[in-house]
């Protein structure tokens, strides 16, 4: 379906979700299907909008070359359980041209993405309220991979009382890690290969904190600093052994030990190990965040904070990010 005038007027009693996407439908996108559907049983009727928004990129970004593929994304829309694709034009969007009115998205909005991409989160929060308009579901599901978006969709909501419930979905990985992401067609074998750095950075993060609280934990009990560089050392983990130094020079292991400065380092290896690959990886942002306002979370943060990661392989841009929880043990 092209044209807003066709879409159907919401009915009383039947529960309706959306799912907005660029198109060049994944996996990642059905499972956001999948979860609208669950949300609203069989009974409800899911919609899945594909418009690749001009209002979101920027000069010299790819929007000519964004992959457009409606009639494959119908198909899949169709798989995984929606009762109906919009796939309006820019002029059906935007009938009086660029709109002069536009969301804007605030101080969030101009750190990490908003700051390597000015003006994408206007862009993006003003089609997004567009398209809540027209199709005016109960409920909408966004993916927790674009977690800033989610963030400020969230806020957007809140802020100017739209009459929606927003829901995020978990990101769905290729077996490798890599999420999915539309702009993974782009990567060559090569690129792909060191495109895979994004993850292991944030899974050498996570990994790094729970290998932390073995540590901390052996550390604790162990009587002598002898016996707990032993304990440190049973781990087998290069990193970890580094750490234990850290712990050690801190003079306060239990409190060394949670910070995110350890975490930090252990994505920021890897990300400098993949500088160094062939093609290389240009790293963009990596960041610490409150899943709140996505600004930086100090070394001492404890609770739950976001992980954020951006990089180039080639003329590719990809983003990533992990949930990581800080100081659960205090
Ligand atoms: N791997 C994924 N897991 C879960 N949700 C995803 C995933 N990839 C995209 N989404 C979600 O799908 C929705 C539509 O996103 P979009 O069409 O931009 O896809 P994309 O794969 O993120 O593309 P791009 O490469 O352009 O960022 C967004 O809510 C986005 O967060
Ligand atoms: C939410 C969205 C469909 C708005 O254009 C887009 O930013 C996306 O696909 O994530
Ligand atoms: N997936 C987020 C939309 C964008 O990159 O423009």
């Amino acid at each position: 379906m092209r044209a807003a005038a066709d879409l159907p007027a919401p009915a009383p009693g039947v529960r309706r979700a959306v799912v907005m996407t660029m198109g060049a439908l994944h996996e990642g996108h059905a499972a956001l299907v999948r979860a609208a559907r669950e949300l609203v049983g069989p009974a409800g009727r899911v919609l899945v909008t594909v418009f690749v928004n001009p209002l979101q990129f920027g000069a010299g970004e790819d929007f000519d070359r964004y992959p457009r593929t409606l009639e494959a994304d119908a198909a899949v829309a169709a798989r995984a359980g929606a009762d109906l694709l919009f796939a309006p034009s820019a002029a059906e969007v935007y009938p009086d041209g660029e709109p002069l009115v536009r969301i804007a998205a605030g101080p969030m909005g101009g750190l990490l993405e908003g700051a390597s991409r000015p003006g994408h989160f206007d862009g993006m929060l003003t089609v997004v309220a567009k398209l809540l308009h027209l199709t005016r579901p109960d409920v909408a599901l966004y993916g927790e991979k674009d977690a800033q978006q989610l963030a400020l969709i969230r806020r957007m909501v809140r802020d100017l009382n739209f009459p929606v419930e927003i829901v995020g979905v978990p990101t769905v990985r290729e077996e490798d890690g890599l999420a999915l992401s539309s702009r993974n067609r782009y990567l060559d074998p090569d690129e792909r290969v060191t495109a895979l750095a994004l993850s292991r950075a944030l899974f050498a993060a996570r990994d790094r904190l729970a290998a932390e609280a073995v540590l901390r934990a052996r550390a604790m009990v162990a009587p002598t600093d002898e016996r707990r560089a032993l304990a440190l050392a049973a781990l087998h983990e290069s990193r970890a052994s580094a750490d234990a130094h850290a712990v050690a020079l801190a003079g306060d292991p239990v409190g060394a030990l949670a910070s995110p400065v350890s975490a930090l380092a252990a994505a920021r290896a890897v990300l400098d190990e993949a500088r160094e690959a062939e093609p290389p990886l240009l790293p963009d942002y990596l960041a610490l965040v409150d899943p709140r306002d996505f600004r930086e979370v100090p070394a001492d943060h404890v609770g739950e904070a976001i992980l954020a990661v951006a990089a180039r392989v080639g003329s590719t841009r990809l983003i990533d990010n992990i949930r990581l929880t800080f100081g659960a043990h205090r």
